[in-house]
């Protein structure tokens, strides 16, 4: 070799080697993350609970790890840094939620809030529900539909008590909850007689619709295939979404048909929609299907969280009686035994609200949040996160980091007296409702449902378990993460004057 060729030589090699170190800088690598097969990834491998599986797989492949779900790529978070770069540094590149098939079905094409992606419609449709629906002097003025619920469902286990049977307490919860719900969405709509009906037919509803979106769907692991629908997932959500807008229409209908003078105004949700778009200088253009779909996530974002974050925190308590008495003493020096509990009360109970973080802490009732999906390829702590993979930041986890939480799987309400975490997403190591732009619209509604309930359930009755039984808090990863068993328990009247049950 020449000196020419030598110096030829030597300048390709170091050309190819500076190529190489700047492409290397220029696109970080994907997370690491287990090893899956040929085209299903790592589908076959996942655990139905998937929050533990996650966090199992965690300690092996550190704070952010890549799965292939099929063909789409998954990125899961679970350190509190990370879900800050993500929510935070990066809020707006991670500002879309994840799109499945179903949820398109279900949610009209996703023109509602949940599946909007970031712009001007979603902020149109948010700052609709923050300022005209779910901000706390709307939901003032439907403090009677609230209570009128749960004074119904405190005469049913009054009843229960003097007879001395015990109750399923969940499914009590449910009813009172999702009848709460359906009086804040068009109570003030329906009459009395046809209440029962629209109530029987709501409940079959929407258990159908969070069944199935919560099936793992061939459609979204294979975009490429979603239109064949293999598993006829699609086609089975269009049944129960067709009867819900069906239901919808009825309510609507006869919201129209009602005279409005004689109506008192302001009270329920579906008034207010169908006044800002019959408004003329409304700016929203809101449309009947706008309507629907937005009625559609109250239900489906209302629902299921309120009620199980209500039946934890009384599994909690049926096993620790000297929380569930704190409780009651905080109740009595509050409200008194003459009295029963109202909203006006909640904000006076700091235990009950210590009670309500402890038990969003340890059971994260939307374990993941709601998948974001970056709207461009980004680098987040040294790895490439592609466009469109579906971000699972598991809170649940993040929620009993060790490092974090003193003895984190035990129950314990005062770690949130001594320490001022709010529910707004400010700090990373507690998530209950999100943080940032995509942070939960309804956490108002939700915070003042579950403390009216609890503080209701705990000032009304003492609770008794069969001797020397105990429960089993366990979770089921669901749409919701829920008690995994039954929660049987005994009512006792604990005031003394009857009228205070009627
Ligand atoms: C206490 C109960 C509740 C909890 C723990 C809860 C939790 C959450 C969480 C974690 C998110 C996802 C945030 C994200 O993706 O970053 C969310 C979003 C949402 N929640 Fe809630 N929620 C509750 C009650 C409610 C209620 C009562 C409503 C409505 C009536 C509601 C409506 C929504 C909607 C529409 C979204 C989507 C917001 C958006 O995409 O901009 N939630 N919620």
């Amino acid at each position: 070799m020449d000196h020419l060729d030598y110096v030829l030589v030597v300048t390709a090699l170091s050309s190819v080697l500076w190529l190489y170190t700047k492409s290397k800088r220029r696109s970080p690598p994907l997370p690491p993350g287990p090893w899956g097969l040929p085209i299903v990834g790592n589908l076959p491998f996942l655990k139905p609970d998937l929050h533990t599986y996650f966090l199992d797989l965690a300690k092996t492949h550190g704070p952010i790890f890549k799965l292939w779900l099929g063909a789409k790529l998954a990125i899961v978070v679970t350190s509190s840094e990370v879900a800050r770069e993500i929510l935070k540094t990066n809020d707006v590149i991670f500002a879309n939620h994840d799109v499945t098939a179903v949820g398109m079905v279900n949610m009209y094409g996703g023109i509602d809030i949940v599946l909007s992606p970031y712009g001007p419609r979603w902020r149109m449709l948010r700052k609709l529900c923050v300022n005209k629906i779910l901000s706390n002097a709307r939901l003032d003025l439907s403090v009677n539909l609230r209570r009128g619920e749960t004074r119904r469902t405190v005469r049913y286990l009054a009843d229960q008590a003097r007879v001395g049977s015990p109750v399923n307490l969940g499914e009590q919860i449910f009813l009172m909850i999702l009848n709460v719900l359906r009086q804040m969405l068009w109570g003030g709509t329906v009459e009395e007689e046809e209440r029962e009906i629209v109530g029987a037919e709501f409940l079959e509803l929407i258990t159908e619709m969070s069944d199935l979106l919560m099936k793992p769907n061939i459609s979204d692991f294979f975009p490429a295939l979603s239109r064949f629908d293999l598993q006829g997932l699609a086609k089975r959500m269009r049944d129960p979404t067709l009867k819900m807008d069906r239901l919808f229409d009825r309510v609507i209908k006869k919201r129209l048909e009602m005279d409005r003078e004689s109506e008192k105004k302001g009270e329920d949700f579906l008034e207010v929609l169908l006044k800002l778009k019959d408004e003329e200088d409304d700016k929203t253009n809101l449309n009947l299907n706008d309507v629907k779909a937005l009625l559609m996530d109250m239900v489906l974002g209302g629902i299921e969280t309120s009620l199980h974050i209500i039946e934890f925190a009384m599994a909690e308590l049926l096993n620790r009686p000297d929380i569930m008495k704190r409780a009651q003493q905080e109740l009595e020096k509050v409200v008194g035994k003459d009295k029963v509990v109202e909203e006006s009360h909640i904000s006076k109970l700091p235990y009950i609200l210590a009670i309500m973080k402890e038990t969003l802490r340890l059971h994260m009732v939307a374990p993941f949040l709601i998948p974001h999906r970056p709207s461009q390829t980004t680098v987040v702590s040294g790895f490439t996160i592609p466009k469109d993979s579906k971000v699972f930041i598991n809170v649940w986890a993040i929620h009993r980091n060790p490092n974090v939480w003193e003895n984190p799987l035990e129950f314990d309400p005062d770690r949130f007296l001594d320490k001022s975490y709010d529910f707004n997403g400010n700090d990373f190591n507690y998530l209950p409702f999100g943080s940032g732009r995509r942070i939960c619209v309804g956490m108002a509604m939700g915070e003042r449902v579950v403390l009216y309930n609890i503080a209701t359930l705990l000032h009304s009755f003492a609770w008794k378990l069969p001797q020397g039984k105990r429960v089993e808090v366990e979770e089921k990863f669901g749409i919701a993460l829920k008690l995994k068993n039954p929660l049987i328990a005994t009512p006792v009247l604990r005031l003394s004057d009857p009228n205070l049950y009627l």
